[in-house]
């Protein structure tokens, strides 16, 4: 298991773009103070639920309060902006309504948000942690995603890159992808047997549950050539299908995975105040 130093310099990326998508919050204090109690929220989640003082459950229960408390005070101070001031996640979630006209409850708005950037933060730290690693481990794909880098720097006009430049990236696409099939960070998840159900000659009785071990498919050399090679190039032609499925399949496909490209793009081809794009700084 990996352990990013806190605050790691992605983490802090990380957890100010999500303030600023999240909560239209700029970095400062109450942002720095909101990552400690994630980080604190963090920790609690796998531990055995023991509310006793000093365990890292009841620690875990009282940061979320905490940020509870503060997300409570930025809901409360939407209300008294006029529309369309801010155009954040929590102004989303405050405004969408189901089929019959109903809107979220306030609570519900300040639970999204938090099991949002629980299912959304670490996950992509992590995994840009990873791009790092496995560019400063291979010099020759960091040259070739810093000369991708560089024609769309010539070629640019502004300061902000645009959905469409991300498009046209397509060497970096390729890195992204191949971090997220490597670095498995999301390595298995949860099904329940709704019915019985034989796979490969094992019966799943209903009810089980069952863990669907999606590391597996994308490290077998059946569906990926040495698969423990960091490879972008084998990209360019599609996995077989079914093989690749790191923000999940189905109905509880990955709600985020749009904004971990954003987040990538962000940190892979971000400008320091020098005017540098920051992947100069490796290698
Ligand atoms: C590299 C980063 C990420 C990875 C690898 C990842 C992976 C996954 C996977 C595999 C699932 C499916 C779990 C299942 O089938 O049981 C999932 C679900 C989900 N993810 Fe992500 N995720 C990432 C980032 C994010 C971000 C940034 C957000 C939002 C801010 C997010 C929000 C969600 C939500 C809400 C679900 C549940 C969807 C549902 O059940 O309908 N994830 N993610």
């Amino acid at each position: 298991m990996i352990h990013l130093s806190h605050p790691s310099p992605v983490n802090k990326v990380t957890f100010e773009n999500i303030g600023k998508l999240f909560l239209s919050l700029e970095p400062g204090p109450l942002l720095d103070t909101m990552d400690n109690l994630f980080t604190g929220l963090f920790s609690g989640l796998r531990v055995h639920p023991l509310n006793i003082p000093g365990s890292a459950y009841r620690h875990a229960l009282q940061c979320r309060k905490k940020l509870m408390d503060i997300f409570r005070v930025e809901l409360e101070k939407k209300k008294t902006l006029k529309e369309g001031v801010t155009s954040d996640l929590m102004d989303g979630l405050m405004e969408i309504k189901d089929d019959e006209g109903n809107k979220l409850s306030d609570q519900e708005v300040l639970d999204n948000i938090v099991s949002l950037v629980i299912a959304g933060y670490a996950t992509t730290a992590v995994s840009i942690m990873w791009t790092l690693y496995y560019l400063s481990k291979y010099p020759n794909i960091l040259r070739k995603l810093r000369e991708e880098n560089m024609v769309m720097h010539k070629n640019k006009t502004g300061e902000f890159i645009t959905c469409e430049d991300v498009s046209k990236m397509e060497y970096t696409n390729k890195v992204v992808k191949e971090t997220l099939r490597l670095a498995n960070i999301s390595a298995f998840s949860f099904r329940l047997a709704t019915n019985e159900a034989e796979y490969q000659g094992y019966r799943i009785p209903k009810d089980w549950r069952v863990i669907v071990w999606t590391r597996y498919l994308h490290t077998n050399s059946e569906n990926f050539d040495d698969p423990m090679c960091f490879n972008p190039d084998r990209w360019n032609k599609p996995a077989k299908p079914g093989t690749y499925q790191v923000f999940g399949g189905g109905s509880r496909f990955c709600a985020g995975n749009l904004l971990v490209k954003v987040q990538y793009f962000y940190i892979i081809c971000l400008k320091d105040t020098s005017g540098n794009w920051s992947i100069q700084m490796l290698g």
